[in-house]
């Protein structure tokens, strides 16, 4: 995810001599380096190292250890520290970077690096006067959306920060499904591809929502209502609504697995 962020940053401009990366493996910094020209350090300490804000984008399971091993620098620079982790909460931050910090939750996906994403953005207290500066970074990878209540982020989580992996299991799905159906794996791959682009096109461009754009493919007694009452006999809303609640609860998990 990190490498999302920075490749979406340095192509919208930002100079990548500003960002300063730590990445612990030797083969990752020198392809960071050759990829954006960023700056690179093996320790977190020693890129945190003057810089007003920290984009902290470890995995929830190492997020206190990192978090500890900058405390100290923390209560001498004072930075906006955003963290992107899945589930760890704005308190758990603040308390392991030593109490009294600035600490913005943030949930992006992966479409950023392509400036496609879309970013949940929760504020502590401290955080509240510099909430513009977390979009601000954020923003250069795709839209925001302010969160006032944190218990939400994790259903942001579910929805947005995975989501982009529930459309390439269904290109995966649907891709497999054309193959069954005689299609060269080449044809099913390019019809699966454009098709999504061009629904994804559409949702965003039209002010109609989702279930006015279905109902215009769905001719009356046609192909696609075939596969519509296929898909709602198959429980696909009650499955859509149990997938987002279960990573909803596991995002609560992490927290709870982390304290
Ligand atoms: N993947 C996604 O789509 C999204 C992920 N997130 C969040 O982003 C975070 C990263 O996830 P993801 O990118 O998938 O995971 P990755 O494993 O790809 O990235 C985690 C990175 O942190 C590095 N790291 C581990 N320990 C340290 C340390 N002590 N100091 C500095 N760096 C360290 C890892 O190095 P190493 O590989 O050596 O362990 C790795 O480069 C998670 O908290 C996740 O919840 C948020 C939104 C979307
Ligand atoms: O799967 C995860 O836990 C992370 C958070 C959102 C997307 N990937």
């Amino acid at each position: 995810m990190a490498r999302s962020l920075i490749g979406g940053l340095v192509a919208r401009g930002v100079a990548a001599s500003d960002i300063r990366v730590a990445e612990p493996v030797e083969t990752l910094r020198e392809a960071l380096r050759r990829d954006f020209g960023v700056q690179c350090f093996d320790q977190a300490s020693a890129a945190a190292e003057g810089a007003s804000v920290w984009l902290l984008a470890v995995k929830p399971q190492v997020m206190r250890e990192v978090c500890a091993s900058l405390a100290a620098q923390a209560a001498a620079q004072r930075p906006l520290a955003i963290s992107i982790a899945a589930g760890i909460t704005a308190g758990q931050l603040d308390r392991w970077l030593g109490g009294g910090a600035a600490v913005v939750r943030a949930m992006p996906n992966t479409p950023a690096l392509l400036g496609a994403g879309i970013t949940g953005l929760y504020a502590n207290a401290a955080a509240a006067p510099r909430f513009d500066q977390a979009a601000s970074l954020l923003e250069a990878v795709g839209p925001t959306v302010r969160i006032d209540e944190e218990a939400q982020m994790d259903a942001v989580t579910a929805v947005s920060g995975s989501g982009p992996a529930y459309v390439f299991l269904l290109a995966e799905a649907m891709q497999q499904a054309g193959q069954a159906q005689g299609l060269s794996a080449e044809a099913a791959r390019a019809l699966v591809r454009q098709t999504l682009l061009g629904a994804a096109t559409m949702l965003t461009h039209s002010e109609e929502p989702a279930e006015v754009l279905r109902a215009r493919v769905t001719s009356p007694g046609g192909t696609t209502q075939a596969a519509i009452e296929t898909f709602e006999a198959g429980g696909f809303r009650t499955l859509v609504d149990r997938a987002i609640a279960a990573a909803t609860e596991r995002g609560r998990q992490l927290s709870a697995a982390n304290e």
